[in-house]
């Protein structure tokens, strides 16, 4: 459990945030310049706040300016990895895992070296020399290297940014294993809602160095910059259903309805999340028939709120649990006579579905 009451100014910049998050991995997203990073070194400690205290559990305090305590970086035991593995280039990759292992003392080597060669499946590169890995390859490496310094807390700093989205897709299971497997505390840092809303347990989004939202994917992405249809979206809790391998669908069943992804994946009652973008949601007040849509998901209305002066946003509670939002014009929610407590259903086209972070 990590908790953190902290300001900093930076120039014209002042972070203050405030929250509490764990076990699991807790995001922190935001756009740009929200103070994500700041908020990662202060962690680390590569810098100092100016008032606050950061903990990583009751009696694991960091640093806490009122009783002036400040561990220096180096007695943290924290794990960082950043976008840039920034391994060692003279070293292999076997001694860079170990490299890490020095800071562990022996007491706390609770992860063995075996066991992260083999979840991080780096087993055929120990003999390598850094320079000559993919970029794949390299962040593996750089997260066993923290992991087997038996950090108290792993701190990832955007770390699949630089990778494609293949690359992605391995190496998101493999953190989530690490989250499952090893019990390290996480940390995770990006802005990508589909990384997200697949790791996080829970989410601290921040805008303009503030805490806008913390909470569960489901609970916070959508809250992401209201004023942007763009930037709006559900993350949807649904299991896996039966394959239609003819057409290479797979059913996702929610209590509100049945969509289809657009990929064969199982097993059949795994549970996933699915990231479904305000601008894929159209809305209907009667079951539609004869359309080419065949994702229809039943609720009624919760709220209309303004997206400027033409949109809205429809939230709309669904069958079962869960809030989707769709983006509107006004006009079209005036025809429709939508207000709160409606009966209403949102027709999702199947193509907007992404498959890619579910797969892996
Ligand atoms: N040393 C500094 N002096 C003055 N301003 C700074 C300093 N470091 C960061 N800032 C400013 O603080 C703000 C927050 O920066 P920060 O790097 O924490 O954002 P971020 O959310 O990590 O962004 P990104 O996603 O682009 O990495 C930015 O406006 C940045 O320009």
């Amino acid at each position: 459990m990590i908790s953190i009451d902290v300001d900093k100014r930076l120039g014209a910049f002042h972070l203050v945030a405030k929250f509490a998050g764990g076990p699991g991995i807790v995001a922190l997203s935001g756009r740009s310049g929200s103070g994500k990073s700041t908020l990662v070194r202060l962690i680390a400690g590569l810098d100092r706040p100016d008032r606050g205290r950061i903990a990583l559990g009751p009696a694991h305090v960091l640093v806490d300016t009122e009783r002036g305590i400040f561990v220096p970086k180096h007695r943290r035991r924290i794990g960082l990895v950043f976008q840039d593995a920034q391994l060692f280039p003279h070293l292999t990759v076997r001694q860079n895992l170990l490299f890490g292992r020095v800071f562990a003392p022996r007491a706390a080597r609770r992860v063995g070296f075996d066991a992260v060669v083999e979840t991080l499946g780096v087993g055929h590169l120990l003999a390598r020399r850094t320079p000559r890995l993919s970029g794949g390859e390299r962040q593996r490496v750089a997260i066993g290297r923290a992991l087997l310094a038996c950090p108290h807390l792993l701190l990832m700093d955007e770390p699949l940014a630089s990778l494609d989205d293949a690359r992605k897709a391995e190496i998101l299971p493999l953190i989530e294993r690490l989250r499952d497997e090893f019990g390290t505390p996480i940390v995770y840092v990006s802005h990508a809602m589909a990384e997200v809303a697949r790791l996080a347990q829970t989410v601290v989004l921040l805008d303009a160095g503030r805490v806008v939202a913390v909470g569960s994917p489901q609970q916070t992405l959508g809250l992401a910059d209201p004023g942007d249809r763009f930037a709006q979206a559900t993350v949807l809790d649904v299991t896996l259903g039966e394959v239609d391998a003819a057409y290479g669908l797979t059913a996702l069943h929610h209590p509100a309805g049945t969509l289809s992804l657009p990929a064969e994946l199982a097993p059949p009652g795994k549970p996933v999340r699915v990231i479904i973008h305000a601008t894929d949601v159209s809305l209907a007040t009667a079951r539609p028939v004869q359309v080419s849509i065949r994702n229809v998901l039943a609720g009624h209305v919760a709220a209309i709120e303004p997206q400027g002066p033409a949109l809205v946003a429809v939230r709309i509670a669904l069958a079962g649990d869960g809030l989707l939002t769709a983006s509107a014009t006004r006009k079209a929610v005036d025809e429709l006579a939508l207000a709160p407590g409606k009966p209403v259903y949102a027709l999702i086209k199947t193509v907007a579905i992404d498959e890619r972070p579910l797969i892996g």
